[in-house]
């Protein structure tokens, strides 16, 4: 029998007036899997989530989103994360104030679950739960902000450059919990990232986007080895 998809997207498109930022583009996630999707400033990885997570719709939009089958193509931002589907932004959402419990609380209630407790023991922010979200380090906060995005227990996850901004040692560790949560909890993560070490030590397979469109997919092995690829990107990304 077939597996069913994850996520499944199908010519996705995306104009500015008369400009295409993203040109039918196609994937397929399987269940658990973490898809790095890479390519130089202005291929379209953040029109290609924003697409994908119903933040540009309408009129200028279009293509189909099938998350596990369903088509969620019509479903607005909040019903597509009410579906399954959440994103993390590479911007940090996390009030500064506020201790790290109380905001993982805060959108617990808002997802409507009562996960707060193994939510922060997953991401090992126990330890950090009653201090002020200010007070605690860059590393944590970006834990803090994968927290918020997984308290629903989405089956995707779309993250955006989840390792700007941290130390190479940081990058890593969040990169292995990342791995590790994906297997323990069947999520599947489509994740864009810079950092070509982040992407290659944790995904299968990564897409790369060129111009709007998919220049080429395959395992990392395939990617680093392609040489479209390595001229269009890797050459002054891999630095
Ligand atoms: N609101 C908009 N209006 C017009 N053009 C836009 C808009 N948003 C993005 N674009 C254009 O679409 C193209 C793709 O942009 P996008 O932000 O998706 O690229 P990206 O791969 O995420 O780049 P980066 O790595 O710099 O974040 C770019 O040429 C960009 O200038």
């Amino acid at each position: 029998m077939a597996e069913t998809l994850s996520l499944e997207a199908r010519g996705l498109t995306r104009r500015y007036g008369g400009f295409t930022a993203l040109r039918d583009v196609s994937m397929s996630l399987s269940t658990g899997e973490i898809r790095g999707l890479i390519g130089s400033n202005g291929a379209g990885k953040s029109t290609c989530m924003d697409v994908l997570s119903g933040r540009a719709r309408g009129t200028g939009s279009s293509g189909t989103v099938l998350l596990e089958g369903r088509d969620i193509s019509t479903l607005n931002e909040r019903a597509r994360r009410h579906a399954g589907l959440a994103r993390s932004f590479q911007k940090t959402n996390i009030f500064p104030e506020l201790t790290v419990r109380r905001q993982v609380e805060l959108a617990a209630r808002k997802a409507e679950v009562d996960n707060t407790q193994d939510v922060l023991r997953e991401l090992n922010l126990l330890p950090h739960a009653e201090r002020r979200a200010a007070d605690i380090s860059y590393g944590d906060q970006r834990r803090v902000d994968l927290a918020l995005a997984l308290v629903g227990r989405p089956k995707v996850l779309l993250l955006d450059e989840p390792a700007a901004g941290l130390t190479m040692g940081e990058s890593l560790a969040l990169a292995h919990m990342l791995r590790d949560l994906a297997e323990r909890w069947r999520l599947t993560v489509l994740i864009v990232e810079h950092d070509m070490d982040v992407i290659f030590s944790i995904c299968a397979r990564v897409t790369v986007l060129h111009l709007g469109q998919i220049l080429a997919e395959g395992t990392p092995d395939e990617i680093r080895g392609n040489t479209d690829v390595v001229k269009a990107y890797l050459g002054s990304a891999a630095a």
